[in-house]
């Protein structure tokens, strides 16, 4: 993996994702019930499983949105799938739950919210620029952070903090 660019590492274990998402279906229970789920891949797979298991939603949905071609660069945002129409009948997604991992910027929840006005939007993690986007949220973390979620990690030797010491 290339140098980050955030001066800010957040990893988070799979551990601490799956408490999270919990903590999210927690706040989440005093808002529905919902009718359905919308989940904008692939971030928002997995939170989308844990968040619909605790909240008992069976109508899943996916809108497929890439916006992060480059490792920490935003480039144009592609919506790849838009989101069905048996829920888009739903109406303005009044009882739509729309789950996603997290929220940088806010551009890829603002497409989505275009989409669907009314529906209830939820992220795990939440950074200053797209939290106002977001109805929900657990962690926010300063702008400069970039958050390593489990799936994309691995095990490797870290180097010590100070830049004397040795490993
Ligand atoms: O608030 P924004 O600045 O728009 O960024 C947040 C989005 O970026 C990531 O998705 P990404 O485009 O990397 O695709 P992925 O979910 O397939 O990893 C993340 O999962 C969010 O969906
Ligand atoms: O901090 C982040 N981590 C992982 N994916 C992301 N996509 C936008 N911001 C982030
Ligand atoms: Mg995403």
């Amino acid at each position: 993996m290339s140098e980050p660019l955030s001066p800010k590492a957040f990893p988070v274990s799979w551990d601490q994702f799956h408490r999270d998402a919990r903590a999210l279906a927690w706040r989440l229970s005093a808002n529905g019930p919902f009718d359905a789920m919308v989940c904008i891949t692939r971030g928002g797979l997995v939170p989308a499983a844990i968040v619909s298991r605790e909240l008992g939603i069976r109508l899943i949905e996916t809108v497929c949105i890439a916006s992060y071609h480059d490792y920490q660069t935003q480039g144009g945002l592609q919506v790849i799938k838009t989101i069905a129409d048996s829920v888009r009948a739903l109406g303005d997604g009044r009882k739509v739950l729309v789950v996603d991992d997290l929220v940088d910027t806010g551009k890829t929840v603002q497409v989505v919210r275009d989409m669907l006005p009314a529906a209830h939007y939820a992220t795990v993690y939440a950074k200053p620029l797209g939290r106002p986007l977001v109805d929900t949220f657990v962690t926010e973390v300063s702008q400069d952070t970039w958050i390593y979620f489990p799936w994309d990690l691995g095990y490797s030797f870290q180097p010590p903090i100070a830049k004397d010491a040795k490993g």
